[in-house]
């Protein structure tokens, strides 16, 4: 990572939610970190660690309680092109074409409605989804359908695609392809990921670095290097020597106080 200049830097943050009965919760305490340009990360832990709360902070859908996220030495104020989410559930517009879903992430661009067009089936070109440009979201596969919010986060040329359990809905082998498919499209565009999961092979399949959070409070317990490069072979001794390395530190560190 180029530390001199992080694409994202989070800097003693902290996120304080009202629980019901009025006491706060700590989604997040006290948490640094820096992503560099081009940098796929991982952030995994178990539930309610804060790791949605981290990836909304930085989208802008939220502000942090206490210290600062920027974004190219900026801080962030709220949501920009620069910084796209795609959400675990198809947030597709079912009234809408697979093509229509991809231009409304353009909506704002002010730009004419052939360009538009254009721009839509080049990303779905991108994501092998052409063919399918006309048909709507319950005539497409759950993968398809994951394919296709994942044209209409890029057809904006995003720096950072910010990830959430985009995969956990579909099936092991769909979940696979688009795993393979989430690194080709991170290899050819050069764009960084911030991707959570919950999922140790997910994980050790697709990171460069593994940051493992904790809850109460949510915070970060380890943050890994994971030096192997792509693509990486399930079958393989080093993949399992990978996978060992993550749910090691997963275990230890986010082991709850007996
Ligand atoms: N809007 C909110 N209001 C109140 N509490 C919230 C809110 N959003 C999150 N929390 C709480 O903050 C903590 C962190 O939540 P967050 O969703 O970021 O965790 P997570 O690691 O993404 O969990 P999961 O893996 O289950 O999605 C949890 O205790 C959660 O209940």
């Amino acid at each position: 990572m180029n530390t001199a200049s992080p694409l994202i830097a989070a800097s003693r943050v902290s996120q304080i939610y009202a629980g019901r009965d009025g006491s706060p919760t700590w989604a997040l305490r006290d948490v640094s970190l820096q992503i560099g340009r081009g940098e796929f990360v991982c952030l995994i832990g178990p539930s309610g660690c804060g790791k949605t709360t981290l990836l909304h902070l930085v989208a802008g859908f939220v502000t942090p309680t206490s210290g600062t996220v920027s974004f190219a030495g900026k801080p962030i104020a709220g949501p920009g092109p620069e910084r796209v989410v795609v959400f675990q559930e198809y947030a597709l517009f079912n009234w809408m074409t697979a093509r229509q879903n991809v231009e409304f992430g353009l909506r704002t661009r002010g730009l004419g409605r052939k360009e538009r067009r254009e721009l839509a089936l080049g990303a779905l070109e991108r994501v092998n989804l052409r063919h399918a440009a006309d048909r709507y979201p319950h005539e497409l596969s759950g993968g398809m359908r994951q394919r296709v919010a994942v044209a209409r986060a890029l057809v904006v040329e995003p720096e950072v695609l910010l990830m959430d359990e985009p995969f956990a809905a579909v099936d092991a082998m769909t979940r696979q392809a688009l795993q393979e498919d989430l690194l080709r499209l991170w290899q050819e565009i050069g764009i960084s990921v911030i991707f959570v999961t919950h999922n140790v092979d997910e994980a050790a399949f697709l990171a460069q670095r593994v940051i493992v959070m904790g809850a109460h409070p949510g915070n970060i317990r380890a943050d890994l290097a994971i030096d192997a490069p792509h693509p990486r072979d399930r079958g393989s001794a080093e993949f399992a020597g990978l996978y060992a390395v993550v749910a090691d530190a997963l275990a230890t560190h986010t082991r709850r106080a007996s």
